[in-house]
Formats: C-alpha cells, sequence, structure tokens
C-alpha cells in the first residue's frame, strides 16, 4: 500500500479486534481517501444546505435542465454479475454477529448488512462490524450466545452480502486524519473494501454495496470516483464494485437517470428507501406554507406521491437495464398473538404484491419470519430472475407528481405515537441498539426521523391542527412527551426505566423540536453522547 503523509490518530479504544482490523496499510487506504475526497465530501454537504436554503425562500424541486441529455440519451449500466440477477429477497439487519449470521441463513438471496440506520454507531459496533463482515466473507463466522449457549454457524447455501456504509452526512469521531475527523462513509467503505474485496471474488462474488441517502448525481459523482481510486490501489479490475443507490431522499427522486448514469460502470440499481424519504419529503419541504403530512401511520406507498416515486424508479431503472429494488414493511412477526400476527404478515405480503406486480426486481424484509413472506409473492409475480424486461413505458411521472401533499389527518394518536416511538428510538440508539422492535413494528434511525420532524413541523405550521382543530402548540407536545414518559416509566418499572436512557432521549427529543434551527440528521447531532 502507497504511505501517505498523513497524520493518523485513532482516539477509540484499542483492543485485538481494533489491531486486526485497524492494520497500518488500511489506515493508509482510509487516510488516502480522506486525503483525495473529503473536502468534496464537506462541499457537497454544504450543496445540501444551499439546495435547502433556495427552498425555503420560494424555490422548488424540478428535474433538471443541465442533465437533461443524460435523461434523453441511449445508454444503460454495465452488465451485472451472476449473483446480482436475482434478488428476489433481500433481509437487511445490523452488524451484529449473531445476526450477520442468522440473516445469512435466512433463505433470503441477498443481506444487505447495515452500518448505517440499523446499528448504532458506537466504536465497538463499528470495528465488531467489520470484524464479522470478513468473517462472514472467509466463510468462519460462527457465535455462541453466553445467555443461553446457542449455537451459530453459516449454513452451506448463503445469501449474498450486500454492505451499506453510513452516509456522507455522519465522521467516524475515533478516528482522525490530519486533525480532521474522518467520513464514517469512508471508513466503513474504506474497510470493508480493504479487508474484503479480493475475498469476496475468491468466493465467486464480489464488493457489492448498499449507498444510503444521496441528494445529488453529484455525489454519485462522487463515490463512483471513490470506487475509481479504490479499485486501481489494490489493482482490482475498473468495474468490479457494484453499488446500488438507495433513492430515499427527494432530490434524488428528480436525478435518478443522472445517479445511474454517474455510476453506470458500478451501478446495481437503485432501491426505494420508502422511510428517508417520507422524511426527506418533510424535512426539505418543511418550510413550504402547502406541505403538511398527515399521522404516519396515513403516509404509505399507495399514498400519489409515494406510489409516483416508486413507479418511476421502476421505469427510470428499467430503460437502463438497472434492477428497481422495493423497499421494507415496517411489519415484524407479533409473538403470542396469532391473530395479530397474521394481520401484519397479510400487511407485509399485500406490500410486496404490490412491488412485484408493479415491477420491482426485488425487496427487502426486516426479519428471518419474512423472508418466505416475500418470496412468495415474487416467485408467483416475477417468474424470472429479474423484471427489468417490463419497461413500464405507460407510467408517466411529473415533478407534481413527485410532489403531491399527501391527504389525511393528524390526529392525537399520531402525537402520542410520534413522542413514544421517537423517544424510544433514541433510547434504543443510546443504548448501542440501531434497530427496534417498538409496538410491533421496526424501527430505525430513519423511521424516527419521521416521528420527530413531523412534531417540528407540525408546530410551527398554520396547518398544524389535530382533527378536532386543536392547534399543536409546544404545550400541548409537552404534556404529550411528559404523559407519554409517565406511561413508558410504569410499563418498564422505576429501574428498568432508569437503566433504559429514556430520560437523556426525551431530553434530545424535545431538544431537537424546540429547536428553530432544523437539525439535519437526529443521528449527527446525538453521536457525541455515543461510546
Ligand atoms: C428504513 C430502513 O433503513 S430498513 C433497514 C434497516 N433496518 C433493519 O435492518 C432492521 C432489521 N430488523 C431488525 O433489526 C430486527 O428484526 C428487530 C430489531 C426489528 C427485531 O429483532 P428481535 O427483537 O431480535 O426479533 P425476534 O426476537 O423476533 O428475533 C427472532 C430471531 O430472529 C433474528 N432476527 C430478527 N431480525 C433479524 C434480521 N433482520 N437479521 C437477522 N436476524 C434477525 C433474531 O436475532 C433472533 O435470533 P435468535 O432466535 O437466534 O436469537
Ligand atoms: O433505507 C431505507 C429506508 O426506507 O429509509
Ligand atoms: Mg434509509
Amino acid at each position: 500500500m502507497q504511505q501517505t503523509s498523513a497524520t493518523i490518530k485513532i482516539l477509540g479504544e484499542q483492543n485485538a479486534t481494533t489491531k486486526d482490523i485497524l492494520t497500518s496499510d488500511a489506515l493508509q487506504f482510509i487516510a488516502t481517501l480522506h486525503q483525495k475526497f473529503n473536502e468534496r465530501r464537506l462541499e457537497l454537504l454544504e450543496a445540501r444546505q444551499q439546495r435547502q436554503h433556495e427552498l425555503d425562500h420560494g424555490g422548488t424541486l424540478d428535474f433538471l435542465e443541465e442533465t437533461a441529455v443524460v435523461r434523453a440519451g441511449d445508454w444503460t449500466i454495465a452488465p451485472l454479475p451472476e449473483d446480482l440477477q436475482d434478488r428476489r429477497v433481500e433481509i437487511t439487519g445490523p452488524v451484529d454477529r449473531k445476526m450477520v449470521i442468522n440473516a445469512l441463513n435466512s433463505g433470503a438471496k441477498m443481506f444487505m448488512a447495515c452500518f448505517e440506520d440499523a446499528t448504532s454507531p458506537t466504536w465497538a459496533n463499528m470495528i465488531e462490524g467489520q470484524r464479522n463482515m470478513r468473517d462472514a466473507i472467509a466463510k468462519t463466522i460462527s457465535f455462541e450466545n453466553p445467555s443461553n449457549g446457542k449455537k451459530y454457524q453459516l449454513n452451506e447455501e448463503t445469501a449474498t452480502l450486500l454492505v451499506r456504509p453510513r452516509g456522507l452526512h455522519m465522521n467516524e469521531k475515533h478516528v482522525e486524519i490530519d486533525g480532521d475527523q474522518v467520513s464514517g462513509s469512508f471508513f466503513d467503505f474504506g474497510l470493508y473494501f480493504f479487508h474484503n474485496a479480493k475475498a469476496a471474488l475468491d468466493v465467486g462474488t464480489g464488493p457489492y454495496f448498499y449507498l444510503p441517502k444521496l441528494e445529488s448525481y453529484l455525489e454519485a459523482r462522487l463515490w463512483n470516483d471513490v470506487f475509481i481510486f479504490a479499485q486501481d490501489a489494490l489493482n482490482i479490475p475498473q468495474g468490479t464494485i457494484k453499488a446500488t443507490v438507495l433513492i430515499e431522499t427527494i432530490p434524488a427522486a428528480f436525478q435518478m437517470d443522472e445517479i445511474l448514469y454517474e455510476l453506470r460502470d458500478h451501478s446495481a440499481g437503485l432501491n426505494c428507501g420508502r422511510w428517508d424519504y417520507i422524511f426527506s419529503y418533510i424535512k426539505r419541504l418543511r418550510n413550504k406554507g402547502d406541505v403538511i403530512l398527515p399521522d404516519r401511520g396515513q403516509v404509505t406507498m399507495t399514498s400519489p406521491f409515494m406510489k409516483a416515486y416508486s413507479t418511476l424508479c421502476i421505469k427510470t431503472c428499467h430503460k437502463r437495464n438497472a434492477p428497481a429494488m422495493g423497499g421494507m414493511a415496517a411489519q415484524i412477526p407479533i409473538k403470542n398473538d396469532v391473530e395479530a400476527n397474521e394481520a401484519a404478515f397479510q400487511k407485509v405480503r399485500d406490500d410486496k404484491r404490490r412491488e412485484a406486480m408493479d415491477g420491482h426486481d426485488g425487496t427487502w424484509v426486516a426479519h428471518p419470519d419474512l423472508v418466505a413472506v416475500a418470496l412468495e409473492q415474487f416467485d408467483e409475480h416475477m417468474p424470472t430472475p429479474n423484471q427489468i424486461h417490463k419497461k413500464r413505458e405507460d407510467v408517466n411521472v411529473t415533478s407534481a407528481d413527485l410532489l403531491e401533499v399527501p391527504i389525511g389527518s393528524i390526529t392525537e394518536d399520531g402525537l402520542r405515537v410520534n413522542c413514544s416511538v421517537g423517544v424510544q428510538y433514541i433510547a434504543s440508539w443510546l443504548r448501542g441498539n440501531g434497530a427496534a422492535p417498538i409496538n410491533h413494528l421496526m424501527e430505525d434511525a430513519a423511521t424516527a426521523e419521521i416521528s420527530r420532524t413531523q412534531i417540528w413541523q407540525w408546530i410551527r405550521h398554520k396547518d398544524g391542527k389535530l382533527i378536532d382543530g386543536t392547534d399543536i402548540t409546544v404545550e400541548l407536545f409537552n404534556e404529550i412527551l411528559i404523559d407519554e414518559l409517565s406511561k413508558l416509566e410504569e410499563a418498564f418499572g422505576a429501574e428498568q426505566y432508569s437503566a433504559s436512557k429514556v430520560s437523556e432521549a426525551s431530553e434530545i427529543f424535545k431538544n431537537l423540536i424546540l429547536q428553530d434551527d432544523f437539525e439535519e440528521f437526529l443521528t449527527t447531532s446525538s453521536y457525541k453522547k455515543l461510546a
């Protein structure tokens, strides 16, 4: 590995695993990524704020004039390797050792291992996660649960691994290069790629990624340049990396063609990250007088703006011979209640059927028990490995369709759920768990972002009223939050409540909502509280 002149400081605790993962060559690789690309990353983050400023001052979102040639052009992405042809069911989950083994054994075609919204980015989680990825690619990963002695090892046949690094907005505070915190994206991508790219090729797969929260084609160009550099640095043929970009921000919905184009030699298509998309829609349009969303539970994939986005994604991808992956239904199994469990499974079944029939090439599930449910729908409605041949030329989506405000109502129950779930999720994240079952739904950072953003907006919007006409004020929010906290205290019991970090989380939640200066991400502002 080429040596840099960088000063590299590790501020996190060092132990046998960190030594194993943060080898001097691996650190040199990360430092080079930082030196070459960090300035551009910071400029692109600044450009997001400029766009926000324009939106706040009467601007709107539309398809870009500057890239009309790309949209009109006749190009396709490079052909995909064999193990990315059929992705009908992808399980997602944190990079926790036990869950990695369970996910790889789940029967899903693919496993998206998440260093992002399903993982609380403690130093231990991020480093352990890298060890787990390396052992997963080497097929040596095993685990014994100390609490019950249950042993875990890989089946003969396992899912193909895809890795989601943190978004461009996150830093890894435990590593400084030339005095600056390194980007979480470059740290997660760089370590995974450095340790596993060749090993993955040796076992017949490849270095495959999911890229979260992109807001523009220029961000896709940055990632593409990172890939080109990384492949050269490790003497791996150009085009080996394949990355699926999550279309999960409202600005990116207007640049799907452009994002595919930038990454065309490294693209494995797009995915509809529905939860972040809802968050981004509210966040970016939060200061517009005519945009307000109803209760979170009323915003679904059949809401016209969500339907428009997912069908546009399918049409755009298929025109470019790229897969268009569906998203995550939040339902998870409900133990000890057969009827409620069946109702939850039915919601997932309906969601997956709609996705398969619309033309998605595969979908996400949050739990191993849901793999069969999703498979059943895709097997029935997608008899071929994918349905890229269905071009969906009947789809015509305009900017107005993408921006259409969903109709519905805000209820006291919706406000209460946002308070309770938002606080419980942040508490879980502070305890080191980035994905949590709350009220029988999968909650992760993206879903918690919706909860706090909705309340922030409801308080400040002229139409922020409950269905009975009551104004949603700071006083009402405070009252309901206190009430929901007391319910949690009662449910947890005094001892568990004080260990749960709910109090600390409620302070974070309250501040996020009360401060006029909207925080871009709860995970960046709360990161200083994590070990
Ligand atoms: C908006 C987005 O970004 S979506 C993508 C990011 N979010 C996610 O990936 C969330 C994925 N899901 C999860 O993390 C989990 O399902 C949770 C946290 C919601 C619920 O997990 P649990 O409370 O452990 O569920 P449950 O008790 O039913 O699990 C039963 C078994 O399945 C395993 N399991 C559950 N979900 C998963 C998963 N996604 N991957 C692997 N194993 C899993 C559990 O580890 C447990 O294993 P064990 O019996 O060997 O101990
Ligand atoms: O990452 C997925 C999402 O829905 O957000
Ligand atoms: Mg997301």
